[in-house]
């Protein structure tokens, strides 16, 4: 469980998270919505740590978070693996070794920048291709791929860090809608086959409702709305998105496209 008291984080004269006070049980998948500057990902940022918190506290199993120093900070960026909106995968390098650089922390920095990595590790990356339909393009150059595809491999290099949670900020912002459903499709998935907590930023007010448990709703940095897909009425969206309604509320029926797929099944095949 992860466990956030009076949280807040101020940059200069902006408070861009006010003091936040809720949990979030294990397994659980929570989208954050709002306007631009609302404070979203500020929120999901203090949770690896890339932005300290100005005050609060955060627990993670009891773990104070907030305190952590050194290789313990570094053990828990690497139990809570994070997905950007722009990949930040290395181009010129190809998707197999993107993947293993999510091995990093298990495999030493030494080695990993040798590009050292066993027989076992290999196949534990492929595999994670393999549960993103991904696993014929190991060998082929990333820049090479599609951006639905690069975020695939973004997702499976973050699964090889064997995380516990997974923060996706604005993960298919950049995506048209066939691929951002896939890559929903595919958090959802791992949500529920691995009952990885995923905590993602959205833009679009239909995916969360599609794709989550649980809404999170900010303002300001103010935790406005909290409650299930179903408790977030037209008029609760409405007041949490103020001027920007109607843009959020456009995106959600031109993407109708986005409907969620039956869970994928787990996977079944083995690599050797
Ligand atoms: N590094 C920074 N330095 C100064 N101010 C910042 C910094 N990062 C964010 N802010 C400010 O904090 C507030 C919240 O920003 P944040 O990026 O968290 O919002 P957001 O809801 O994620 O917006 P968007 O959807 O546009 O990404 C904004 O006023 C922003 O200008």
């Amino acid at each position: 469980m992860l466990e956030f008291k009076g949280l807040t984080k101020q940059f200069n004269s902006t408070v861009a998270v006010k003091p936040a006070t809720f949990t979030i049980p294990d397994g659980q998948m929570v989208g954050i919505i709002g306007r631009s500057g609302a404070g979203k990902s500020t929120l999901l940022r203090m949770i690896n740590r890339l932005n300290e918190p100005s005050g609060g506290q955060m627990l993670f199993q009891k773990r104070d978070i907030t305190a952590l120093k050194g290789r313990d900070l570094r053990q828990w960026r690497n139990e809570c693996a994070m997905v950007f909106q722009q990949f930040n995968l290395v181009g010129r390098l190809n998707v197999i070794t993107n993947v293993m650089s999510g091995r990093l922390f298990h495999h030493g920095f030494a080695t990993s920048m040798l590009g050292v990595f066993s027989a076992k590790e290999r196949a534990f990356a492929i595999r994670a291709l393999d549960r993103l339909g991904m696993a014929h393009v190991a060998l082929q150059q990333t820049d090479t791929l599609s951006g639905g595809q690069m975020q695939r491999v973004a997702i499976a290099r973050a699964l090889v860090q064997e995380p516990r949670v997974m923060l996706a900020d604005e993960p298919i912002a950049s995506l048209d809608p066939l691929n951002a459903k896939v890559v929903m499709d595919a958090l959802r998935a791992i949500n529920q086959e691995d009952g990885l907590t995923v905590i993602c930023n959205l833009h679009t007010l239909d995916t969360a409702r599609q794709y989550c448990d649980r809404i999170i709703g900010m303002q300001d940095g103010v935790i406005v709305f909290d409650g299930t897909p179903k408790e977030l009425t037209d008029k609760a969206a409405r007041d949490i998105y103020g001027a920007e309604a109607e843009e959020a509320f456009s995106e959600a029926m031109t993407s109708t496209a986005l409907k969620p797929s039956a869970p994928a099944q787990p996977e079944v095949r083995v690599v050797n």
